[in-house]
C-alpha cells in the first residue's frame, strides 16, 4: 500500500487465557480512507479493531503482544495515555448504546470530560456533530428530548456524533449497521463515504455487499489470521489466496 497509514499493527498476537486469537497480524490502515475487516464469525475481527484503541484491556486474562503503531508510537505500551488514546480512536459499536439522557447530553459529554464547559462552545460541537452525523436536520428541534427516544438508526448516527464531538482521527466500528433496517442502514454507508473524506474508517462488518460497496480496502481474516489484505476491487474480484476466493463467493462463512 503506497498511501500514508494512520495506524498499523506489526506481529501483533492476541491470547484471551491459552486462546491465541490473532496471530502475527500485519496491518495498515490508510488515512482518509474505509478499511473493511471481513472474515467468518469468531476469526477475530472484533478483536483486532479493539486493540486499535485498547478496548481489549478491559477484558480479563488477556494478553497483546507485538506493536501498534499510531502516530510514529506504539500504543500498546503500559505508558500510553489510554483516555487521549480513545478520543482520537473513537469506536462505535454494534448495537446503538446512547446514555439514558439527552440528545444534547449525549454530545455535549465527551467534550465536558476534555474540559469543555463554555456552553456556546459545546453547543457549537453538539449542532456540527449532529450535522456531520447527517441527523441535524431530524433532531434539531428536539436536542433536549431523550436520546432512547429516537429509531435505531438515528441511534446510531446519535452514538457517530458521540465519537465525532471530541475530535477523533480514527473511527472503529463494529457491525455498525447489523441492528438496523436497510434504509437505516443505506443511511449509514452514506454517512461513512462523507466521514471518510475527515477521517479514517475501520470497519467490521458480516456483510460482504457492504464491504463491496463502502469501502475502499478490505482485509479477509480467518482463524485469527489476516489471509489476504488489498484493495476492495481486488478481494472481491481477483482474490490471491483460495481461501479468501472461497469465502467471497460465499463457498462457506
Ligand atoms: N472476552 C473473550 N474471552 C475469551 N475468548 C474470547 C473473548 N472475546 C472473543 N473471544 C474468542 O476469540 C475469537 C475471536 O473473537 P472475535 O469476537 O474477535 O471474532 P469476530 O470475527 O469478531 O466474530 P463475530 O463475527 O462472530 O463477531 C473467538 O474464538 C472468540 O470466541
Amino acid at each position: 500500500m503506497t498511501e500514508t497509514a494512520v495506524i498499523s499493527t506489526r506481529n501483533l498476537n492476541l491470547y484471551y487465557g491459552e486462546h491465541h486469537a490473532l496471530q502475527d497480524v500485519d496491518i495498515s490502515f490508510a488515512r482518509n480512507r474505509v478499511t473493511a475487516l471481513i472474515g467468518p464469525s469468531g476469526c477475530g475481527k472484533s478483536t483486532l479493531i479493539r486493540c486499535l484503541n485498547r478496548m481489549n484491556d478491559l477484558v480479563d486474562n488477556v494478553r497483546i503482544e507485538g506493536e501498534i503503531l499510531f502516530e510514529g508510537a506504539n500504543i500498546n505500551t503500559p505508558q500510553t495515555d489510554v483516555v487521549s488514546l480513545r478520543k482520537k480512536v473513537g469506536m462505535v459499536f454494534q448495537k446503538p448504546n446512547p446514555f439514558p439522557k439527552s440528545i444534547y447530553e449525549n454530545i455535549a459529554y465527551g467534550p465536558r470530560i476534555h474540559g469543555i464547559k463554555d456552553k456556546k462552545i459545546l453547543d457549537g460541537i453538539v449542532e456540527q456533530s449532529l450535522r456531520d452525523a447527517a441527523l441535524w436536520d431530524e433532531v434539531s428541534d428536539r436536542l433536549h428530548a431523550s436520546a432512547l427516544g429516537l429509531s435505531g438508526g438515528q441511534q446510531q448516527r446519535l452514538c457517530i456524533a458521540r465519537t465525532l464531538a471530541v475530535g477523533p482521527e480514527v473511527i472503529l466500528m463494529d457491525e455498525p449497521c447489523s441492528a438496523l433496517d436497510p434504509i437505516a442502514t443505506a443511511k449509514i454507508e452514506n454517512l461513512v463515504e462523507e466521514l471518510k473524506k475527515t477521517y479514517t474508517v475501520i470497519m467490521v462488518t458480516h456483510n460482504m455487499q457492504q464491504a463491496a460497496r463502502v469501502s475502499d480496502y478490505t482485509g479477509f481474516m480467518y482463524l485469527g489470521k489476516l489471509i489476504e489484505f488489498g484493495e476492495t476491487t481486488g478481494i472481491f474480484e481477483a482474490p490471491r489466496e483460495e481461501l479468501t476466493e472461497n469465502y467471497v463467493t460465499g463457498r462457506f462463512g
